[in-house]
């Protein structure tokens, strides 16, 4: 007996176009995006993967990706279930800032230890500066748990309880579980999954729009180590375009 569970990193952003930190920020799918979205859909559907149920964070690019590819995978009718707790991670005063020239500012190692370094989290975001969410009505709830800022560690710390709570539930009842998140939130998820140790965690990087199946035991380990892309070689390709960004 195997679980599966389908993670899907949103299609490529108006911000992922631009170049631009978004984190929190809620942008919208570009047009290339939304084609990445639907081609997510034809592969899974193509896969024989169609989901029961699927996660999605509060970010639209996220939720438009998921209802791009269940759409075209003729599964737009299951049931959603959304958190916070699936966002990106928040990219502190980063947010907004064009990746190209916060790496000119300030150097490489500064740049990757803000974009990868597991546990240095970016300088927090000034409470109703322009790219801030707090006082985003979708947030309201969080009180203190409202972050300003988040390092890998951080995102780790907010998603594994809803892995725990909400997700792993489904996957027990024997469904099929679509995940539509974000680069950082899926890099969680893995991490947790396959566990990766915070050194190597840092040369891991998640494609836009690219279908990773995994398939879990009952001890819910995968079965395949990092589990396997619908289509590898574009999401190598894709992965290291995400890894070169800002250069
Ligand atoms: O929030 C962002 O800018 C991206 O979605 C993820 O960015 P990163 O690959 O630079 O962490």
């Amino acid at each position: 007996m195997t679980y599966t569970l389908v993670l899907l990193r949103h299609g490529e952003s108006d911000w992922n176009a631009k170049n631009l930190f978004t984190g929190w920020v809620d942008v919208p799918l570009s047009d290339k995006g939304r084609a990445e979205a639907k081609h997510g859909g034809e592969l899974i559907a193509e896969g024989g993967l169609l989901p029961d149920v699927v996660h999605t964070s509060l970010l639209r690019r996220a939720i438009s990706t998921a209802a791009i590819s269940l759409d075209t995978a003729d599964r737009h009718w299951i049931p959603v279930r959304r958190s916070w707790r699936l966002n990106e991670r928040h990219y502190g005063a980063l947010q907004g800032k064009d990746k190209k020239a916060t790496l000119a500012e300030f150097g490489e190692e500064q740049f990757m230890t803000w974009r990868r370094s597991f546990d240095v989290p970016p300088p927090a975001i000034e409470a109703g500066s322009e790219f801030s969410q707090d006082a985003d009505p979708r947030y309201a709830d969080l009180g203190d748990e409202l972050p300003a800022t988040e390092c890998l560690k951080d995102v780790i710390a907010r998603f594994v309880p809803y892995w725990e709570q909400a997700i792993v539930p489904d996957l027990k009842d024997g469904k099929t579980v679509l995940v539509a998140a974000h680069g950082n939130s899926l890099r969680a998820l893995v991490k947790h999954l396959d566990g990766i140790s915070d050194d190597d965690i840092v040369g891991l990087n998640i494609p836009t729009g690219q279908p990773l199946v995994y398939r879990l035991d009952e001890d819910l380990k995968p079965t395949v180590a990092g589990g396997e892309y619908l289509d590898p070689v574009a999401a190598k390709a894709a992965a290291e375009a995400v890894a070169n960004q800002g250069r």
